[in-house]
């Protein structure tokens, strides 16, 4: 069965390379794909229409689901859009306020919605082996480092974010420190938290955890946009045949 997908954000550097991909697999089609101001421009032979219409677009084309790569506030926006006309929604959009999540989830009660900070596989296996390190070492220091582009907005990253609820829920920690400068020594219990931004870094994540003489770093480096945007894909495949609730990245891999 062929998998309809609408795209948001169709010209950022996400939209750009789902649209790549869903357009590369036999078992989907585009069959629309919106930016804020489209100039004509199409994408990999897809024409970019005006995101004002995506209302009437969920009802004229009939996408099974939307793939959205945008900003929090748009995403939580077409998310409840997709759960009036009763569209599936994927989003790996991050840097979601409380608010914009719980309207994300809230659309989750009519549709199948599924968010995920990273579409990389290999970041879903970090997630599994970042508690099972912590675990076996607790008591040693522990410190994330994750890199981007300059371009980025949302700092820590969602993938950060996620890697330290995994953290947390696996040790003893009393806070997050982000970023570190002047005299104070390092508390037992922090977790330190960094951010760059440079260049055009895809995207990087590594957690140290150091004690007793050694030191263990479990990295993550995606080097190509192409494997969000593939595991985003592979999302949106794999929710058309889900029914009305709230799904991540890890109960598309595990099947
Ligand atoms: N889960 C994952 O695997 C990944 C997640 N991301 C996340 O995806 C999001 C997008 O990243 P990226 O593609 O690099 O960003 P870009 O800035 O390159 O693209 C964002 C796109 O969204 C559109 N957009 C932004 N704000 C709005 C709005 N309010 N309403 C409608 N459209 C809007 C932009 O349109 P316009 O051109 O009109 O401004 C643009 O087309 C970020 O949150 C990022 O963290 C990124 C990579 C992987
Ligand atoms: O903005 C990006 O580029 C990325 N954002 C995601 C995040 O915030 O974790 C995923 C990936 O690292 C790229």
């Amino acid at each position: 069965m062929t998998t309809r997908i609408g795209v948001t954000g169709a010209t950022g550097r996400m939209g750009r390379e789902v649209i790549a991909a869903a357009t590369g697999r036999a078992d989907c089609e585009v069959v629309f794909a919106v930016n804020r101001e489209p100039d004509g421009e199409t994408v990999a032979g897809i024409e970019i229409e005006p995101a004002a219409e995506f209302d009437s677009l969920l009802v004229d084309r009939e996408p099974t689901v939307v793939i959205d790569f945008t900003g929090p506030e748009s995403a939580a926006d077409y998310a409840l859009a997709c759960a009036d006309a009763g569209v599936a929604f994927v989003t790996g959009t991050t840097g979601f306020d409380d608010d914009e999540f719980e309207a994300l989830q809230d659309a989750s009660e009519d549709i199948a919605a599924l968010h995920a900070p990273n579409f990389a596989r290999g970041v879903q296996a970090l997630v599994n082996v970042v508690g099972e390190a912590v675990r076996n070492l607790q008591g040693y220091d522990v410190e994330l480092v994750e890199t981007h582009h300059n371009a980025k907005r949302d700092a820590p990253s969602g993938t950060a974010n996620r890697l330290l609820e995994e953290i947390e829920a696996n040790g003893e920690f009393t806070e997050r420190t982000h970023g570190r400068e002047g005299e104070a020594p390092r508390e037992s219990g922090e977790i330190g938290v960094h951010a760059l931004r440079a260049g055009d870094v895809t995207g990087e994540h590594e957690i140290v955890l150091a004690g007793n003489h050694e030191e263990v770093r479990l990295t993550h480096r995606a080097e190509d946009r192409g494997v969000f945007a593939a595991g985003a894909v592979d999302a949106a495949v794999w929710i058309a045949g889900q029914k009305a609730g709230w799904y991540d990245f890890a109960d598309v891999i595990s099947e």
